[in-house]
């Protein structure tokens, strides 16, 4: 008798909470090295399962083909074997993007995602090519489509998933649309091997509850512990629970976006003032944060050191 080695379950790999990463700068705005793996390593204390790197919390959007890669060779250089890594690599052009997918794969992701091209409102035989040509590009890495309609203008339709899912690489949606029901969707869609992530960060219950086995989050990194909690909550059923941590971390999220400054940059304020973590501040045209900001900063980093207390 031989004990036959079962291959890991794509929804069991990318199970749990995995914080979308922020872009650590130096104080004159460009990307830190040090910083970025010093953001690493306070994810792994933090016990997360894995990171999404340069996502839309990335600042992807800002950033030039060289930061992406130096910010992701900084990930897997610290993170390697310990967090699952989803490395966004899509650059709103074919071209870059496809560099980008070669460089993650070159550096052993877990899997590569991209988002729609966005400005020019395509047909979805064109962003089809799209995702394809970049997928093409890592043919040994997995790869996941990040829906955001709301930042992206196009949604995934049902025609578009089909279509993607002829491609056997394409694993899982990142789905940030505020309709829990898509993530039901996408399941039904995909099978049940098929990977859906729970994207806005404020019904995470209610994502996982429509079947995401896991999230990621922008705000997750501000209050790690809050979602990991939740996270162990739903899996031992204790909905009620969950929900009162759900209420509170929403409260947190409306005082992170009540800034002048972006919320990403409330979040890194935060980080420094629960953790000493000095990760730098936002690429402009996000706004940094005020003075008056500043106040509000040591108000929310206070509440959710009171909310960890209390359930987590
Ligand atoms: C629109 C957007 O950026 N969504 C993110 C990812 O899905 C969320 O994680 C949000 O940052 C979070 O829910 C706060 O609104
Ligand atoms: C999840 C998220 O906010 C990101 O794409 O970075």
């Amino acid at each position: 008798m031989y004990l036959k080695e079962k291959k890991m379950m794509n929804v069991e790999k990318f199970q749990g909470i995995l914080p979308a990463f922020y872009a650590c700068y130096e104080d004159n705005g460009e990307v830190s090295v040090e910083r970025t793996k010093a953001l690493v390593r306070y994810f792994i204390e933090a016990g997360v399962q894995g990171l999404y790197v340069n996502g839309s919390s990335g600042e992807c959007i800002y950033l030039s083909v060289e930061d992406r890669k130096q910010i992701l060779e900084a990930v897997m250089a610290e993170a390697k074997g310990k967090l699952r890594i989803i490395a966004h690599v899509a650059c709103n052009n074919t071209k870059d993007s496809v560099e980008l997918a070669k460089h993650a794969e070159s550096l052993g992701v877990d899997a590569i995602a991209a988002i729609p091209p966005i400005y020019f409102r395509l047909p979805s035989y064109s962003i089809a090519e799209y995702w394809n040509t970049i997928s093409a590009a890592a043919p040994n890495t997995d790869f996941i489509i990040y829906n955001i309609p709301q930042l992206a203008g196009v949604s995934l339709s049902k025609e578009l998933f089909m279509e993607m899912k002829k491609n056997p690489r394409v694993i899982g949606v990142k789905n940030s649309s505020m309709p829990v029901q898509d993530i039901q969707n996408y399941k039904a869609w995909g099978g049940e091997d098929f990977v859906v992530f729970n994207g806005p960060d404020e019904q995470f219950i209610g994502g996982r509850t429509m079947g995401a086995c896991g999230g990621i989050g922008g705000t997750y990194g501000a209050m790690p512990e809050l979602f990991l909690k939740m996270n162990a909550l739903l899996k031992e059923n204790r909905m009620e629970e969950a929900r009162k941590i759900q209420f509170a971390v929403n409260e947190i999220i409306t005082l992170l976006c009540s800034g002048h400054g972006n919320m990403y940059a409330m979040i890194k304020e935060v980080l420094k003032l629960r953790k000493g973590l000095v990760v730098g501040s936002v690429r402009s045209p996000l706004s940094p944060l005020t003075e008056a900001d500043l106040e509000i900063a040591k108000k929310t980093a206070k509440v959710i050191d009171e909310t960890v207390a209390r359930f987590a």
